[in-house]
Parts: C-alpha cells; sequence; structure tokens
C-alpha cells in the first residue's frame, strides 16, 4: 500500500518502558481528523490544546501533530476501499498516544464499524467515558450536579464484536442449521428469514476490564464500582460478566461479602475508605441514574450496554456535545469524542467541539500534563459559566450568546 503518511523531522516519539508512559517534552501525537463534523471540531480542538501547553509550560513543551488518515479522507487520498490504512493502525500504535474525530463506518463494507476496529486491531480493551455536569450547562434534569460517574465499557467483546451473518444467506443458514440440529436449538422463532448475531463474552476480557474499573476507583478514592449486566437473561454472557466480576474483586483485591454476597467490599488500601462492588440489572440502571445519580460512581460493563448509557448519562448533563471519551489498552490509548459524524451539521461551523476537546483534557491528564490539561478546564468552565455556547446549549438557556463551533474554541482559550 502507498505509504502517505509524512513523518514531522521534529519532535520524539512517546515509548512505553518497564510499565510506565515516557512523554518527551516535544512529543509527537498522531491525530485522525474524522468525518462528517470532523472537520469542524478537529482544527478548534488542536487550536485549543496548543493554546493550553503554551500556557501552562511557557515555550517549555509543544505538541507535534502528525495527521493520520482513516474514514472518508482515506478513501479519498489512498483509494475508494482503503477506509483504514495499515499506516495509520501502525502509527497508533506505534506512537503511543492519539486523539480521533468520529467516523463513519463504509457501507456494505467488510467491518461493522470502523472505531470498532481500530478498538479490536490495537486491543484497546477499555472505553472510559466520564460523565460530570459543568455548572451552567442546560440539562434535562432537576439534579444534574448529583451526576459525576465514570464508565468502564468493556471494548472488544460482545455483540459488538461483529460476528453477524445476514438473513437468508448461506452463512446465516449454515449457523441455523448448526444451532437446530447440532446444538438443541429450539427456539429460534422463524428460521426461514433470521439474522444471526454472535455475542462472545469471555473471562479474560471481563476481568482485565473489571481489574481497571477497581484500580481506577482506589486510586481515585471512590466509593464504588457497580456491574452493569442482563444477566437475568443472558446467563452465560452478561450473567458471568457479573459472576467474574465479583470473583475478581474478592480474589484480587481481597474483596469481602456483605451479608452473604454477593455484593462485596473491600478497604482502598491508599485511602482506608471502604469501596462497594455491587451489581445492576442494565434496564434498571437505565432509571437509577435517573432517580438516584448520587448512588453510583464507577461503573463496569459489557460493550453494548456501556454504549447505550453513556449517551444516556451525557444527554443528564448536557448531551453529547460535551462528553468526552478514552480507549484505552496496556500501552496504547486512543481518545475519541463519544458522539459520532452528526452528518446534518458537517462542515457548518456549528456544533459544540466540547466532546473531542475534554476527551483531550483526558489525553493530556494521561501524558501526565496536568497543569495544561487544567487550563483546559478553567477554559471550558469560563466559556459556559459566560453564556457564549454553541447552538445545542443555546437552544436551552436564557440569555445565552450563540456562538460558532470555531468561535466556542476561542471563547475556552479566552477563558483559561
Ligand atoms: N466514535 C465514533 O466515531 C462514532 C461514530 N458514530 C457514527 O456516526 C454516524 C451518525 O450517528 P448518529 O446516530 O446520527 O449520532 P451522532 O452522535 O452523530 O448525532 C446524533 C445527534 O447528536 C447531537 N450531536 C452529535 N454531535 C454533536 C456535537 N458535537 N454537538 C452538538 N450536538 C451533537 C445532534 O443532535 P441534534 O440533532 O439534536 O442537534 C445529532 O443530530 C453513524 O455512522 C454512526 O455509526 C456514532 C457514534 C460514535
Ligand atoms: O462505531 C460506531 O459507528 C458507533 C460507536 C458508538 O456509538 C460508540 O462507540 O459510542
Ligand atoms: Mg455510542
Amino acid at each position: 500500500m502507498t505509504n502517505l503518511i509524512t513523518i514531522p523531522t521534529t519532535g520524539d516519539k512517546i515509548t512505553f518502558i518497564d510499565g510506565k508512559l515516557i512523554v518527551p517534552n516535544n512529543p509527537i501525537i498522531p491525530f485522525i481528523e474524522g468525518d462528517g463534523i470532523g472537520v469542524d471540531v478537529t482544527p478548534p480542538m488542536l487550536k485549543v490544546v496548543n493554546a493550553a501547553v503554551a500556557k501552562a509550560y511557557s515555550g517549555d513543551r509543544k505538541i507535534v501533530w502528525l495527521e493520520v488518515y482513516a474514514g472518508e479522507k482515506a478513501t479519498k487520498m489512498y483509494d475508494s476501499e482503503t477506509w483504514l490504512p495499515d499506516e495509520t493502525l501502525a502509527i497508533l500504535q506505534e506512537y503511543k498516544v492519539s486523539i480521533k474525530g468520529p467516523l463513519t463506518t463504509p457501507v456494505g463494507g467488510g467491518m461493522s464499524s470502523l472505531n470498532v476496529a481500530i478498538r479490536q486491531m490495537l486491543d484497546l480493551y477499555v472505553c472510559q467515558r466520564p460523565v460530570r455536569w459543568f455548572t451552567g450547562v442546560p440539562s434535562p434534569v432537576k439534579r444534574p450536579a448529583e451526576v459525576d460517574m465514570v464508565i468502564f465499557r468493556e471494548n472488544t467483546e460482545d455483540i459488538y464484536a461483529g460476528i453477524e451473518f445476514k438473513a437468508g444467506s448461506d452463512k446465516a443458514k449454515a449457523m441455523i442449521d448448526f444451532l437446530i440440529n447440532e446444538m438443541g436449538a429450539s427456539n429460534i422463532r422463524f428460521t426461514e428469514n433470521c439474522g444471526i448475531g454472535i455475542k462472545p463474552v469471555s473471562k479474560e476480557g471481563t476481568q482485565r476490564l473489571v481489574r481497571q474499573a477497581i484500580q481506577y476507583a482506589i486510586d481515585n478514592d471512590k466509593d464504588s464500582v457497580t456491574l452493569v449486566h442482563k444477566g437475568n437473561i443472558m446467563k452465560f454472557t452478561e450473567g458471568a460478566f457479573k459472576e467474574w466480576g465479583y470473583e475478581l474483586a474478592r480474589e484480587e483485591f481481597g474483596a469481602s461479602l456483605i451479608d452473604g454476597g454477593p455484593w462485596c467490599t473491600l478497604k482502598n488500601p491508599n485511602t482506608g475508605r471502604d469501596i462497594i462492588i455491587k451489581d445492576v440489572i442494565a434496564d434498571s440502571m437505565l432509571q437509577q441514574i435517573l432517580l438516584r445519580p448520587a448512588e453510583y460512581s464507577v461503573i463496569a460493563t459489557l460493550n453494548l450496554n456501556g454504549d447505550y448509557l453513556s449517551d444516556a448519562l451525557a444527554a443528564q448533563v448536557g448531551g453529547i456535545g460535551i462528553a468526552p471519551g478514552a480507549n484505552l489498552g496496556d500501552e496504547v490509548a486512543v481518545f475519541e469524542a463519544t458522539h459520532g459524524t452528526a452528518p446534518k451539521y458537517a462542515g457548518k461551523n456549528k456544533v459544540n467541539p466540547g466532546s473531542v476537546i475534554l476527551s483531550a483534557e483526558m489525553m493530556l491528564r494521561h501524558m501526565g500534563w496536568l497543569d495544561a490539561a487544567d487550563l483546559l478546564l478553567k477554559g471550558m468552565s469560563g466559556a459556559i459559566k459566560a453564556k457564549t455556547v454553541t447552538y445545542d446549549f443555546e437552544r436551552l438557556m436564557d440569555d445565552a450568546t450563540l456562538v460558532s463551533c470555531s468561535a466556542f474554541g476561542d471563547c475556552i482559550i479566552e477563558h483559561m
């Protein structure tokens, strides 16, 4: 395949040595602009991050950005079939920390989603999505400040893995024959025109995710980790997720049962405070987050539940226009907005760039550049308090000033 990516002649690689991320003062950080509103939100993100870094470190530190291609832009640059070039994946792997805009999934292509493909190919098994309220953000609920949760969504398995067979295809027919004749399945309601989806959920995949969630609760002094699942119906996938999660809490973190279990508790080794490990069934969780959000802190869940929960929770604190996220593996991290490509707004300089900007804030924190991350947050809070906001907030706020996507980025910089 053609190589179209130009590696900068300045800057140094971020490396991972002896379990630690080593970040030079001039790190090369790859970014994918993204499809749809990617052209709108990514340039302000780069500008805001550069401004925060310049202000925090007075020129001693500077990011050297490296554009890499995926999605529609890749099909224009390489060829119409190339949505995810090999060199893009290789660079995301090699440079350790990167950030991306939203990507469209090719219709009828060989993969269920480019985003899912990136997560699977780089084994970014944690999708971490913090949800908190910024003072002044319009919300549909009465007490948005009570929402302060961090979702740990398993990012490589579940029905999201993309193992599906189209109704009527030879493969679907073969699967149905196999299920009926070899596996004794008697509950496929209509066998003729029936699509099949497979939901892999493993002990290893579950426990590495739950391990990160509990470790996060320890490191950040959180008081609970909630396993969210639909184990009453899907016993050997979602139910097993719950069991394996509890087992890990007991066996690796020394949690002890509360009143005979299955809830259990462990002492935070850093603070001595209790961390409760509990579980909630997924449908019930969707009402709990609305009615009793203060009772939840860290959430560990499967891929599809996490997808639903993260958009629902984002809505409670102002919408997916400001909901950030990170895809994390053991060495590699790719930060990305929670929202998609919002095609109807593409190129209109209208949408909220807050989601990818707050994803960049997570990235700066991941790199240990805390002063720059704090400045970025200060700028975001300041712009919102001043009521200079994009259409999504302006339509719900009294006396707000409507600004464009790029102008909101500039407002953040003014308030740093
Ligand atoms: N990680 C990724 O790259 C993701 C990619 N996708 C892909 O994106 C495409 C479109 O998906 P769709 O379901 O429409 O979801 P989107 O998230 O793209 O958009 C849904 C709605 O959310 C609101 N919204 C989204 N982004 C913003 C923003 N930055 N600022 C303000 N409001 C925003 C808009 O609401 P309103 O109309 O009320 O203004 C928009 O119409 C699909 O191909 C999907 O697969 C989806 C999710 C994640
Ligand atoms: O990859 C996609 O198209 C959708 C992914 C998604 O909705 C998410 O990760 O939240
Ligand atoms: Mg989603």
